[in-house]
């Protein structure tokens, strides 16, 4: 039971994702990347395992945070030792991120479920087995035929509702695009994926981030004219008041935070505060699977429910150990890319998706990552 080594091993990967200047995805040619997987081992063997950046996991947090708390201890303390490292990220000079938290409570949650046959949404106490997913979008573009127009979305959406998805999230245009952010624009495209999937299709929108309490507002009046489900992350979440005051004059729901700092603590304020309708929680955003889970029950406890940030397996088994969560975040999405290709590192999807919208989650121990150590090993660069 005793953990007694952390291991990190950075292997190239390839991927047709590219990053803009703003940190938002688009497709673009194949080109390879570099990614990291944490291994944790205990003194039986037993091995938990769970992916990232490789600048997450870099040796000066390793050696100077993660093994000083995890090194000769229990790995079943997930709550003790999530709680110790949390508290180190304060002397840390801002070196300790939730990015970190989140990665070494992912591979201790894959490690408890790996040691006991057990997949993780199981060993947290299951509320179902498979979860209706909405496709989320990629952000706008200026691709011909890609995102560049609404109706581009009008008929992307056509094929995702093909595909069997019976929710759609937009990330409609923000910069670098030329000439965003446009409410407008946004409303134009909202507009057109309704007219394209018709009435009993749910529809979200999850826009620029920087608008005004203003041209917020106006978005959201549009976007209940259109029969929205919600409206995401369409000003700096930095500005609690701001999504009060928002909250207070629209009649869509909104959802949020999900980049604000502040762990399952923070949104514990949003909700006291009525700064949102649905509250939100990621995996990557608070932490970790254990303050995650705090969020959700959380929320549970106010009637609200909480809306899961991401896709990837650990978002998976926090969506499926929960009741107050509708959907799992399936993307991001893009006209020019097949989702279901998956990972060159995984053998298969961690989120295989039927054709009626539900993804299923894999019965595999632990996180379920069907993990192809070989490639890895055969790709590893450090
Ligand atoms: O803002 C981003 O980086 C992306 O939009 C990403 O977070 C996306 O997954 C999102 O916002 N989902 O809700
Ligand atoms: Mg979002």
């Amino acid at each position: 039971m005793i953990i007694t080594d952390v291991e990190v091993r950075v292997f190239r990967t390839t991927t047709r994702r590219h990053s803009d200047s703003a940190g938002h995805a688009h497709p673009g040619p194949p080109h390879q990347v570099e990614q990291a997987m944490l291994t944790i081992r205990t003194e039986d063997g037993h091995e938990g395992h769970s992916f990232t950046a490789p600048e997450i996991i870099r040796p000066h947090v390793i050696e100077k945070f993660v093994k000083k708390v995890l090194i000769g201890q229990d790995y079943r303390d997930r709550e003790r030792l999530w709680q110790d490292l949390a508290h180190w990220q304060r002397g840390s000079a801002a070196q300790l991120t939730d990015r970190t938290l989140a990665v070494v409570d992912c591979a201790l949650w894959d490690l408890a479920g790996r040691a006991t046959n057990t997949p993780v949404y199981k060993l947290i106490g299951a509320y179902r087995d498979k979860v209706l997913a909405y496709g989320s979008i990629m952000c706008g573009d200026e691709i011909e035929g890609g995102l560049a127009t609404p109706e581009d979305y009008g008929r992307f959406a056509e094929t995702l509702v093909k595909r069997g998805y019976k929710g759609i999230k937009l990330h409609t245009w923000m910069p670098p695009v030329s000439w965003a952010p446009d409410v407008k624009m946004d409303i134009k495209a909202c507009a057109a994926v309704r007219e394209a999937v018709g009435p009993d299709i749910r529809l979200m929108i999850d826009a620029f981030h920087w608008y005004s309490r203003t041209d917020a507002l106006e978005l959201g009046r549009g976007l209940e004219k259109l029969g929205f489900d919600w409206i995401e992350e369409p000003m700096d979440e930095q500005s609690m008041s701001s999504y009060k005051w928002l909250a207070d004059n629209l009649d869509i729901p909104v959802v949020g935070p999900e980049s604000a700092a502040g762990k399952h603590w923070h949104r514990a304020e949003w909700v006291k505060s009525g700064a949102c309708d649905i509250l939100r929680t990621g995996v990557n955003d608070v932490g970790g699977i254990t303050p995650a889970l705090k969020t959700m029950h959380m929320a549970e406890s106010f009637g609200i429910e909480c809306e899961v940030h991401g896709n990837t397996a650990m978002n998976l088994h926090v969506v499926a150990a929960v009741k107050n969560c509708r959907w799992y975040e399936r993307g991001l999405l893009h006209p020019f890319l097949e989702y279901d290709d998956g990972h060159d590192y995984l053998k298969s999807l961690s989120d295989p998706m039927d054709r009626d919208g539900y993804v299923h989650v894999p019965d595999r121990p632990g996180l379920g990552e069907d993990i192809d150590f070989a490639f890895i090993e055969n790709n590893r660069v450090r």
